[in-house]
């Protein structure tokens, strides 16, 4: 089959019917519910690029294997040519949806890809488990699927793991095996998307301590398999809000979910690990899935932290305020960010690692670099917002007041910005500013730049052990080794 059109992606929404809650009652249909139809109109629009001229040669490529065009999602890097074809795909998806869609297709796709060639790692625990995900990943490519995947156990005690909470089946685990499959018990989350996604995949994130053997789970099933019950956070916008006041929630609203699995049945070919606490903390570090991700989402975080200054740079200039010298280094600062995660990407698109499989990986220094200033830079971003837009964040007419005729005078007048800003052009600069650094979807948005690949803290102590580890800092020595401390430093 290869790339799916928008309309081939809905009428597979349409096909089936998950169980999903939302607000207390139990959705019937995901694309009546309205405030699920503008993100899948969004993510419909990224199928629709696969068939677009202007896209489609950049995007998506001809599979080696089956003569079909699929999405560069799916292509294992061998060359730098293959790596910037990833590149303009992470692009064109990200610029599509500035950056505030953080779970589009390609993100998993990605991570699948890379379980796929690097499914060696799994050979030596169980052949089995390599054959499964390869066949996964042909099955998901050849389909054009949309994956969610939930990987964080549930918020209950996270001082104990989950072997060692109230009840052994709060956090995702195997309740027994089965001659059709494994049973699972348990909730996992935060699967962003999972409403609008056709699949859902659980992979193993560090963390597995001995006794939990039967959390060590790895797996996919289809994402109306019965059992499987997706309970969403409380919407962020209501679908009804106008795109002229809110111009980004009601368009981007990422839902998110847990996962909660009521003995659901996970047949044997969709079992890519399980019962094994090694392999579920080497899995994450092991195949990739740390690594060629980090492609995709410094991409995309890049064009969101941009996004985010460029409205800065845009609101400072609607009211004339960048001519003051704490403005201006608010937006240097902001512009500066930018450019560390655009040269930090280059690096990482150069300095790359070679597998001995001959896939090529960006370099993880750089990469990981990104994923520990993004946390600190987009918070920023989001405060400069705030403080440039100040009171007028606060001010925002609607667009019914701009509408109506007995208002419009005043709206034109006492909204306008500087010479050559209109009222109505002020206005819908400070909503988007709003949207970004008001809204609880703005909000949501930071919280997911903090925590989208885990704890950011966590994360930077795994950077410098493995950094500590790899690296000589060989300065130090030199700068004690031109000294003989016998010597006097400058002869007599
Ligand atoms: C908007 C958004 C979208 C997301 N989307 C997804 C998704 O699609 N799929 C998915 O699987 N996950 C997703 N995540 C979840 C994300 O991976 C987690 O938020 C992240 O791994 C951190 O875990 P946590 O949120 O449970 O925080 P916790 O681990 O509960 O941490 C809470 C606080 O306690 C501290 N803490 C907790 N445990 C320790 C410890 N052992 N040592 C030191 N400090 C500790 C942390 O530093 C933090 O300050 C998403 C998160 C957000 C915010
Ligand atoms: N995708 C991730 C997640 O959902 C939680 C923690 C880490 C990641 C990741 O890809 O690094």
């Amino acid at each position: 089959m290869g790339i799916r059109t928008g309309a081939q992606y809905i009428n597979g929404l349409k096909s089936r019917q998950p169980e999903i809650w939302l607000s207390g009652r139990k959705v019937t249909h995901v694309c009546d519910e309205v405030v699920f139809q503008q993100p899948i109109r969004e993510i419909a629009k990224l199928y629709d690029m696969q068939h677009d001229p202007e896209y489609q040669d950049k995007i998506t490529h001809i599979c080696t294997e089956t003569g079909e065009r699929v999405n560069n999602a799916f292509l294992v890097p061998k060359t730098h040519e293959d790596l910037q074809a990833r590149r303009a795909l992470f692009e064109a998806y990200a610029k599509a949806t500035f950056g505030l869609m953080g779970r589009t297709p390609d993100f998993l796709n990605v991570v699948l890809t890379s379980l796929f060639s690097n499914a060696s790692f799994l050979e030596k625990y169980n052949p089995q488990w390599a054959e499964n995900i390869r066949a996964y990943y042909r099955y998901i490519r050849d389909n054009d699927l949309f994956l969610t995947h939930a990987i964080i156990n549930p918020q209950n005690d996270r001082s104990k793991s989950s072997h060692e909470q109230q009840d052994p089946f709060i956090h995702l685990g195997t309740v027994k095996e089965t001659p059709q499959g494994l049973i699972v018990r348990g909730a996992k989350m935060l699967a962003t998307l999972a409403p609008i996604t056709d699949e859902v995949i659980i992979y193993t994130f560090p963390g597995f301590k001995p006794g939990d053997e039967r959390y060590a789970l790895a797996f996919a099933v289809p994402i109306d398999t019965p059992g499987l019950r997706i309970l969403c956070r409380e919407p962020m916008q209501d679908g009804t809000r106008s795109l002229f006041d809110h111009p980004l929630a009601s368009r981007f609203e990422e839902m998110d979910a847990v996962l909660v699995f009521h003995d659901v049945l996970v047949p044997w070919d969709r079992v890519f690990l399980y019962n094994n606490v090694e392999a579920a903390n080497l899995l994450y570090p092991k195949t990739g899935i740390a690594q060629q991700p980090a492609h995709q989402t410094g991409v995309r975080g890049l064009i969101k932290l941009q996004f985010a200054t460029e409205v800065a740079v845009r609101l400072a200039d609607s009211i004339g305020v960048d001519v003051y010298l704490n403005v201006q280094n608010d937006l240097g600062e902001l512009i500066q960010a930018v450019e560390s995660i655009r040269a930090l990407l280059r690096i990482a698109e150069q300095e790359c690692d070679v597998l001995p499989s001959g896939e090529i990986m960006p370099g993880w220094v750089p990469l990981e670099t990104i994923r520990g200033l993004l946390p600190k830079m987009y918070p920023r971003a989001v405060e400069v917002l705030q403080i440039i837009g100040a009171g007028g964040l606060l001010m925002s007419p609607t667009g019914a007041d701009f509408a109506n005729p007995e208002l419009v005078e005043d709206m034109e007048k006492y909204f306008a910005g500087r010479a050559g800003v209109s009222g109505k052009e002020r206005v819908r600069l400070f909503k988007l500013a709003w949207d970004l650094c008001g809204e609880a979807f703005g909000q949501r948005l930071l919280q997911y730049e903090r925590y989208y690949t885990g704890d950011p803290i966590r994360k930077r102590a795994i950077f410098f052990n493995n950094y500590k580890r790899e690296r000589s800092f060989d300065l130090v020595d030199d700068a004690l080794s031109v000294l003989d401390l016998n010597e006097p430093v400058v002869k007599a």
